[in-house]
Formats: structure tokens, C-alpha cells, sequence
């Protein structure tokens, strides 16, 4: 076990770093949205891994780069100024955390920033209902946040379209107006990975191996857009169960379906297994956007899915309430979605 000196994320026992051998490198579909046939291409990549890379997608990336300094700047404060400049709300899960993740016991070598996203497309003000204000300095990082968010939210919208023309559902926006209802729940997360201190050895004493940053999950929304900087670290699981490296790519997005959308699609679409391994000396950044729907929102695998597969329905009805109670009380790593099955699947 490795014990960290304070100040480095928090005095939290984790496992020491493991020898392992470097996972192989995943084939990651690439699609340009500028493309005739994005569509298709986006269906595919949704049906094989779950998994894909949009390019062509008119961020610019000064924001992009702007976004990634000042997630640095953030991290690179002590512990209690990210908590005090976050302005925290007691209980809640948003706002600065460090190590764990949820409030089953998970831990990760990961400290993040977790904001909600309200309906105007804005990070929502973490300070509502608690006692502490945001520091100046957050609150002029949280603008540029809430500029990404415009630019991330309207890719998955995009996204989200392209689904629906290709898989031919009459209804165009049946996907889109989940995620652009006025009360959709969508979530920004900004996560930092520091290198851990036994990888800064020389390399002669270090184990060349890895450690756990985030573990091992899917995510529960529709669908999740992820930027990085230029640090590896994520992995995706395969449909064999195996693991693949992501190569980093901080001009492109990478997009993930989320546990929602394969319950949307029937099963058709697979919401990708994923994690991050620590293993390189230098940190890896990443912001994501989740995309989710309404509270009430009632769920259901879409009539047009389940008649094209024998009129088998895979999954019952349940709102994203439901489901994110029934979430909250498990550990990262559990499939979430096995509560909503039908009996005869
Ligand atoms: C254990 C948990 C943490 C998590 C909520 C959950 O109950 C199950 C999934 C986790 C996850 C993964 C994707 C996102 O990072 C996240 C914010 C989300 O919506 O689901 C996290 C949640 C979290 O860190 O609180
Ligand atoms: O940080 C990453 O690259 C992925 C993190 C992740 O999967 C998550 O926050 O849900
Ligand atoms: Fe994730």
C-alpha cells in the first residue's frame, strides 16, 4: 500500500502501483460529422464497441486549449483552496472531490470537478443553497466552462440526430428532446490524474506498471463526450471482455454510449465499459459531458428498436430518477442495468 503525504491528494491508503502489461491499442472508429455518411458511421461505431472519435466538429480549439489551462490552474491549488474556491454545498455530490468516487466506497487516483448542467446549458452556480461563495478566479473558470458546455451539449445533440436518421426512426427528434428538454440532467465533469509519485522513480525503480485512476464502469446517461489532453490513460473493454488502450487525441472527442441509450436502442447499442490506468509521468486532464434527460423522464425501449427485434422487449419502463436512486446505492463497477431487464430476457 502506498500512503500519500498530505497536501498530494488526501491521506487515503490505495494499492500500491501494479506490474501489468500495457493493454494492446484499441481500433477506435474515427468519424468526421462533416462526413455524407456520418450517420451510418456513428450507427456502426454505436453497435460495434460503443465506443468512437468525432473530428470535423467545429470546436475551436483555442477554447479547447483554454479550457485545459485552466483545469490545470485549478488542480494545481492545495486541496482546501479547491474545496473553499469551488464553494462546496455540504452533502452534495458536486463540486471538488478527491479519490473517492460516489459514496460507496470507490476510490480512484483522481481528484475531478463535478458540476450540474441547467437548462440554459450552463454549469449550474455550485454555492446554491450552501453556505461558501466561489472565488473569483472559479468563477471566471466556470464561464469558460459553461462556453465548452454550449459547444459539447450542441455535439450531442448532433450526435443524438445522426442516431436517429440512421437507424431510420420516424420520429427525428425522439432522442434529441431528451437531452434539450429545459430539465435535462446533464452533468460536466472535469477529472486530473497526477502522476503517481513511484512513476516520477527513475526508471530503473519503478515497477513500469499501473494504478487505478477511475475504475471500472459504464456511464449511466444517453451519451458522454470526452476531451483529454494528450495524456493516455483511458481504456476501453471489448466486446470479448479484453481491454484496449485509447491512444490520446486532444483535437478529437470521444463519445461513449451511455447505459440510457442502450436501453433506448433495445440493447442494439452497447454502453461501453471503460476505465482510466494511471501509468505515465505526466497528467492526464479530462472534461466530460454527460448527457442525460429529464428527472421524470419515463424510459423506454423505443417501439420502432423492439419490433425490429421480434417485438422482444429487453428492458421495462423506469424514469431516470428511478434509475439514478437505484444507481446511487450501487459500487462503480456493478452492471446498473440489470435491475431494469425484462424477466424473459
Ligand atoms: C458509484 C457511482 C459514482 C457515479 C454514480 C454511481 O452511482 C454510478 C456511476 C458513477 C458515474 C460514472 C460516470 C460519471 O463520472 C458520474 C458523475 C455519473 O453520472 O455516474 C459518476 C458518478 C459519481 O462519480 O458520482
Ligand atoms: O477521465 C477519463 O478519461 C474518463 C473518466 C470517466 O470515465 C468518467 O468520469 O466517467
Ligand atoms: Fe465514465
Amino acid at each position: 500500500m502506498v500512503v500519500l503525504a498530505k497536501g498530494e491528494l488526501e491521506e487515503i491508503a490505495l494499492p500500491a502501483v501494479q506490474k501489468a502489461a500495457a493493454s494492446p491499442v484499441a481500433d477506435v472508429p474515427e468519424i468526421d460529422l462533416g462526413w455524407e455518411d456520418a450517420a451510418a458511421a456513428v450507427v456502426a461505431a454505436c453497435e460495434g464497441n460503443g465506443f468512437f472519435k468525432v473530428t470535423g466538429h467545429g470546436v475551436a480549439p483555442e477554447l479547447l486549449a483554454r479550457v485545459e489551462a485552466a483545469a490545470a490552474a485549478f488542480f494545481a491549488m492545495t486541496p482546501p483552496e479547491k474545496e473553499a474556491a469551488a464553494g462546496v454545498p455540504p452533502g452534495s455530490p458536486f463540486g471538488y472531490g478527491s479519490k473517492r468516487i460516489g459514496s460507496n466506497g470507490d476510490l480512484g487516483w483522481v481528484e475531478y470537478l463535478l458540476l450540474a448542467v441547467t437548462a440554459a446549458g450552463e454549469t449550474a452556480p455550485l454555492s446554491a443553497g450552501g453556505e461558501a461563495s466561489p472565488s473569483p478566479a472559479f468563477c471566471l473558470f466556470r464561464d469558460l466552462l459553461n462556453e465548452y458546455v454550449v459547444a459539447v451539449r450542441s455535439m450531442a445533440c448532433n450526435l443524438l440526430g445522426l442516431i436517429a436518421e440512421g437507424l431510420g426512426l420516424r420520429e427525428k427528434d425522439a432522442l434529441v428532446r431528451l437531452v434539450s428538454h429545459e430539465e435535462s440532467d446533464s452533468m460536466l465533469r472535469v477529472n486530473h490524474y497526477p502522476p503517481h509519485p513511484e512513476l516520477k522513480l527513475p526508471l530503473q525503480l519503478q515497477g513500469h506498471g499501473n494504478l487505478t485512476g477511475f475504475g471500472e464502469h459504464t456511464d449511466p446517461q444517453i451519451i458522454s463526450v470526452l476531451r483529454s489532453n494528450d495524456t493516455s490513460g483511458l481504456e476501453i473493454s471489448l466486446r470479448d471482455g479484453s481491454w484496449a488502450s485509447v491512444p490520446p487525441d486532444r483535437n478529437s472527442f470521444f463519445v461513449n454510449v451511455g447505459d440510457l441509450l442502450q436501453v433506448l436502442t433495445n440493447g442494439r447499442f452497447r454502453s461501453v465499459r471503460h476505465r482510466v490506468m494511471v501509468s505515465s509521468p505526466r497528467p492526464r486532464v479530462s472534461v466530460i459531458f454527460f448527457a442525460g434527460p429529464p428527472p421524470q423522464e419515463r424510459l423506454v425501449p423505443l417501439p420502432w428498436l423492439v419490433a425490429e427485434d421480434g417485438g422482444h422487449r429487453r428492458y421495462r419502463e423506469f424514469t431516470w430518477r428511478e434509475y439514478k436512486a437505484s444507481a446511487d446505492r450501487t459500487k462503480l463497477a456493478e452492471n446498473r442495468l440489470c435491475h431494469f431487464e425484462t424477466e424473459d430476457d
